[in-house]
């Protein structure tokens, strides 16, 4: 993995570059016209210089013409202006060209992650997205925007290079050699912040995690009272994530040094050579040396971009990654509109998130429409993941899953989604109104359904007694709400698109007495209309089922009415007395 991405590194960020390649033409012939004229403009301030050193009233004979002193400078303050123009352009272009990367990057990675499949979204760890939206996104973007820099650089390099050529082939010519050579001693330098910057990447985003992780555990870490230990985690992580930035810093942050060193050794060479060779004319001599000094200038540019590319890139190449890995696993569609969502029918279900060891097998059942289906097992059974394969999360590893008579994998996502609803153990709200949480996105549903569902999931009196009622906002992942209210709410939202399969997971474990007889009483209302599968702990919930499903160690180990169960099942029959409800008693 590291290498594949080392190696990758300059290709991914050629492919980016391609992708612009009209913006990156014009930014590079910016640059190279703008280098031209400043070059001309150097030849020829120097021309006048040395004229007026000598004495005389016209500069040159500079590239094969002379000019009256006048001219020339009337000449120069034009190659400024334009000059001025052409670079105001090209950084124009530049910031265009850098503010698209990121957003075109934020959303080539965002649509990945919510194409992918459930099982990718679920596998990922945390806070890596957002480290890869924020910062990888950041590091790319720079460098890209480096890239544009040394394309900068490079351009008035040639420009000055053929200007000096025109000026004093020999003198230039020494030069070229010499910053060629410079160029190729430091390419073993460039790999090796590209190898350390790949290692940095991978310390991000594992510092991400794990400080995800940690903020996760703040109530925890404050209830146990270990603030200190998770102090020196953080601290411990930084630490390691720190280290390999420094040496990546280290390697960048010597190659201007270096480089410098190197091409000071070329100019006098270049010095040298132009003893050796000698030239009769001063304003030659002059511009020659003003030409070097200024290219070297262009080289230390070019050499610090190439650096600074080779640090950012690894970013860019995990971002790539990253985006593979997600459309590897598209969540899965199909064409199929079967006529209606049930019957669910599995046969020989299985499914395991880790190679041999499934979480649940040889499961086949029934479900028809408008039952009610309670699911109950030990912690770890499976029902779960059983309720993530019926609403088509999860696909099964063998067997299959009907739905109205159609292979799950072979419906229309779309149509499935319109029809089936989910409550999960959690309930997960969004910073927005209380309207909006409950509608979620779904914009064919009306007020009047918002305001209905809210009084089946019996939080209707709770939305009025907010300060603006459907409109409240409500913070960050609902927190001004209750456990229970927060659970309630979606209960609403699951109720609001007229689901035709309900699918709840605990629904009702943060709800009191009451409010969960309400909840009961609404579901049991759904009878023969919506089919529900209640994942249940509480036996209570169970009382309006028309049968319960019981899974323990990933099997199904039985599938029947209360009454059957009561005398077939001993985990139903332990679970019921653990709740106090003795076999006979509850009939
Ligand atoms: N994302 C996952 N990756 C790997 N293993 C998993 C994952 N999710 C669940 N498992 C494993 O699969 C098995 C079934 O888990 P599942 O969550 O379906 O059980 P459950 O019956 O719903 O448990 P609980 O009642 O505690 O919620 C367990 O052994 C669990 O460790």
């Amino acid at each position: 993995m590291r290498s594949a991405g080392v190696s990758g590194g300059s290709r991914v960020l050629r492919d980016l570059l391609s992708r612009y390649r009209g913006r990156v033409a014009l930014l590079a012939g910016t640059s190279f016209v703008g280098a031209l004229l400043e070059a001309l403009f150097l030849v020829m301030i120097t021309g006048v210089a040395m004229a007026l050193v000598a004495g005389e009233d016209r500069v040159g004979p500079i590239l094969g013409h002379s000019v009256g002193i006048r001219t020339s400078l009337a000449l120069g303050g034009v190659l400024l202006m334009v000059r001025l123009a052409v670079n105001l352009l090209g950084v124009r272009i530049s910031a265009h060209l850098t503010a698209d990367v990121t957003a075109d990057q934020r959303h080539i990675l965002s649509t990945a992650y919510l194409r992918a499949s459930w099982a990718t979204q679920q596998a990922e760890p945390t806070g890596q997205l957002q480290t890869l939206l924020t910062g990888f996104v950041a590091a790319a973007t720079n460098a890209v925007s480096t890239f544009t820099i040394g394309v900068v650089a490079l351009l008035s390099l040639v420009a000055f290079l053929g200007t000096g050529l025109a000026v004093d082939a020999a003198a230039t010519g020494a030069v070229l050699v010499a910053l060629a050579v410079v160029g190729t001693i430091l390419v073993p330098l460039r790999r090796r912040i590209r190898q350390r910057s790949w290692a940095s990447a991978g310390a991000s985003l594992d510092f991400a995690t794990s400080v995800s992780e940690l903020g996760a555990l703040g109530l925890e870490m404050q209830t146990f009272g270990v603030r200190q230990r998770f102090a020196d985690r953080i601290d411990e992580l930084n630490h390691e994530t720190t280290e390999t930035q420094r040496r990546v810093q280290t390697l960048t942050g010597s190659l201007g040094p270096i480089y410098i060193a190197l091409a000071y050794a070329a100019v006098l060479v270049g010095v040298a050579v132009l003893t050796i060779v000698g030239s009769g004319d001063l304003a030659v001599i002059g511009a020659v040396i003003l030409l070097m000094l200024r290219s070297l200038s262009y080289g230390q540019q070019l050499a610090s971009a190439a650096g600074s590319i080779a640090a950012n890139a690894p970013f860019l190449d995990r971002i790539h990654a990253t985006v593979k890995r997600y459309q590897a696993s598209p969540a899965a569609t199909g064409d199929v509109i079967p006529a209606a969502v049930t019957p669910l029918e599995a046969r020989d279900l299985n499914f395991e998130y880790l190679p041999g060891r499934p979480a649940l097998s040889g499961v086949s059942f029934r479900i028809d429409t408008g039952d009610i289906v309670g699911v109950i097992g030990p912690s770890g059974a499976g029902k779960s993941t059983l309720a993530q394969l019926l609403l088509g999360l999860l696909e099964p590893l063998h067997g299959s899953l009907r739905a109205g008579g159609r292979d799950l994998r072979e419906v229309d996502r779309d149509w499935w989604s319109e029809r089936i609803a989910f409550v999960a153990q959690d309930a997960a709200l969004f910073t927005g109104t209380v309207a909006e949480n409950i509608r979620f996105f779904r914009d064919g549903i009306s007020d009047e359904a918002v305001r209905r569902a809210a009084m089946q999931a019996n939080v209707l009196s709770d939305i009025e007694a907010l300060p603006h009622g459907f409109q409240t906002h409500l913070g960050e992942r609902g927190s001004q709400l209750s456990g229970g209210q927060r659970q309630r709410l979606s209960i609403a939202r699951a109720l609001a698109g007229g689901p035709q399969l309900l699918v709840l997971d605990e629904p009702t474990s943060a709800l009191d007495g009451r409010s969960e007889a309400l909840i009961r009483d609404t579901l049991g209302s759904l009878h023969g209309e919506v089919t529900v599968v209640i994942i249940a702990h509480r036996m209570s919930t169970l009382d309006i089922c028309d049968r319960i499903m019981v899974i323990e160690g990933g099997r199904m180990t039985a599938f029947s009415s209360p009454s059957i169960l009561r005398k077939d099942s001993h985990f139903y029959q332990n679970a019921m007395a653990v709740a106090g409800i003795s076999a006979g008693a509850e009939s």
